[in-house]
């Protein structure tokens, strides 16, 4: 885990994919160019289509080039690129692709270590991982790690299905489980000022805390991922993994220290301790929307059902506003209120920390409002925290003024600032699996999401779309909040 300069060779299944393309040859050649990979690295790209090393490497140089809006000058870089064309379910090539793996880590005097990454669709996972082992390229004098894509399962008996197969040929040590958002830098924050900072941590609790909001809203519709989404909706694609992340991370004991396990153990009791949701509970906590036609920064665009790949008569929500509870001694009446969705107004990932007011207000009249401190934790695009305080309103004799104390970290660390992927890779080929998801959590997650979505694929949503594209989403989600005397604070900086 010391090693800054990693010795790997990273194989990845779906070389010739979206994701291998936009997220991980870019991050690939961002660690490199930091001084992260020692000479002793190897990329190996699987997928089905033909290519020969030299088509390949100027695939990946173009793709970087398109990522990064650079020229890529340096030839070195890509030399450490090769490729192996191979059918997943076809045992034969696996030996070929093991021989090719020994020359190269021959080559570059990589000690044996390999990690597979898993950019595939999930029904290939179970039979890759098996051949891995079957095959002997699992049989190393090096580690070998495993680096699965979501969606892990649709549901807790696909994930748990998947999760044994995997631990067929791996075991839970070696498998690092990607949910993106655990590498984004303010995400890993959120630990940082919960637990460095005196003036939060005694104030972290429901005396003290009146409810906490997530949103994570985008303007993007489902582009090319029609089909799959289709078959996972908001709630799988987003809540199930991401949102429950941060809602850990916020509601979670301090760890004892500051390891892997120590942490996640904590992360896995809050999901335990989620009010589970009985199907009648459902529709109190829980609101769907989908999009239909609208505008979105200035552009005209189609509804949910009109998207390529979905079905016309689509019951899949592409929107999720939600209230949970986490029934422990420290959050006991304090809701958390998360909302994700397509289509919406703005591209931002906020979470809101609304304090509960003084219990005697002796600046303001009864009549006028009163302002609850805030704490912002601003994920993305910008990244910073802001504090809403109250203050003397300069020359008017005692009258309070809302004022706010900004920190911006992509004003100071800007344009180094590591893209989430790359951060990941890196933590895995240092064997640090903190910012990966072990089972339990998975499992825990799955086990909380189930009955809504059962609920869900058995109700049809007479109402949708119920949100036109652009606008926040339903107007449901709003008044989940105003039964409890809430309303959820705008994303763009003037609340
Ligand atoms: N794209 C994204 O932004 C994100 C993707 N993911 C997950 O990552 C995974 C990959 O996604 P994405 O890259 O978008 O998918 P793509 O459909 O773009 O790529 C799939 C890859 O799998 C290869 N492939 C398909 N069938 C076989 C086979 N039988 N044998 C060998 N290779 C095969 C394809 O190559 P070929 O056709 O040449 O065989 C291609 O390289 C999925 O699990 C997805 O859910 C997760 C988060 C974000
Ligand atoms: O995992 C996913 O995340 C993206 C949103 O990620 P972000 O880093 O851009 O916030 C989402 O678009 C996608 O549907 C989902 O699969």
């Amino acid at each position: 885990m010391n090693d800054v300069q990693p010795k790997a060779t990273i194989v990845i299944f779906g070389a010739t994919g979206d994701l291998a393309k936009r997220k991980l040859f870019p991050s690939i050649y961002k660690l490199y160019q930091k001084g992260k990979l020692s000479q002793q690295f190897a990329v190996v790209g699987v997928a089905r289509r033909p290519h020969t090393d030299e088509s390949f490497r100027h695939y990946v140089k173009e793709t970087i080039e398109e990522a990064t809006k650079q020229e890529l000058m340096d030839n070195q870089f890509i030399s450490h690129f090769y490729y192996h064309s191979l059918d997943a379910t076809n045992t034969k090539s696996y030996e070929q692709l093991n021989e090719l793996l020994t020359r190269v880590e021959e080559q570059f005097h990589i000690p044996g270590n390999r990690i597979f990454y898993l950019a595939m669709a999930p029904e290939f996972f179970g039979t890759i991982t098996s051949h891995l082992k079957s095959e002997g390229l699992t049989a190393t004098n090096g580690w070998t790690r495993l680096v699965i894509e979501k969606p892990f399962g649709h549901d807790l008996q696909s994930a748990q299905k998947l999760n044994e197969e995997i631990r067929q040929s791996f075991s839970e040590e070696q498998i690092f489980r990607i949910d993106h958002y655990l590498g984004k830098e303010m995400v890993q924050n959120i630990e940082v000022i919960r637990f460095a900072n005196a003036i939060f941590e005694p104030l972290w609790n429901n005396r003290f805390i009146a409810n906490i909001q997530i949103t994570s809203s985008e303007t993007l519709g489902v582009e090319d991922r029609g089909r799959y989404y289709d078959h996972s909706g908001a709630l799988r694609d987003m809540v199930q993994n991401h949102m429950l992340q941060m809602v850990a991370l916020l509601a979670m004991e301090p760890p004892i220290k500051l390891t892997t396990d120590d942490i996640r153990s904590e992360k896995v009791k809050v999901l335990r301790a989620l009010r589970p949701m009985t199907h009648d509970d459902v529709d109190k906590y829980f609101v769907r929307g989908q999009y239909g036609r609208g505008i979105v920064r200035g552009q005209q665009v189609v509804g949910y059902r009109e998207e390529h790949s979905v079905d016309p008569h689509s019951n899949t929500e592409t929107f999720v506003a939600g209230k949970l509870m986490i029934d422990n001694f420290r959050w006991a009446g304090v809701p958390f209120y998360i909302r994700t969705g397509k289509r919406m107004t703005e591209k931002s990932t906020k979470i809101v920390v609304q304090f509960k007011d003084v219990p005697m207000n002796l600046y303001y009249r009864t009549s006028e409002y009163v302002h609850p401190n805030l704490l912002v934790i601003h994920i993305q695009p910008d990244e910073g925290i802001t504090l809403h305080l109250n203050a003397k309103k300069s020359g008017e004799s005692m009258k309070t003024t809302p004022i706010k104390l900004d920190y911006c970290n992509n004003c100071i660390d800007g344009i180094n600032t590591p893209e989430a992927y790359e951060k990941l890779l890196y933590d895995c080929m240092r064997g640090d699996a903190t910012n990966f998801t072990h089972w339990d959590e998975v499992a825990a997650s799955w086990s909380f999401v189930d009955p809504i979505s059962e609920v869900w694929e058995n109700t049809k949503a007479v109402d949708f779309p119920n949100y036109e594209a652009g606008s926040m989403g339903p107007k449901k989600a709003d008044e989940l909040l105003q039964k409890d005397g809430f309303h959820w604070w705008s994303l763009n900086g003037t609340m």
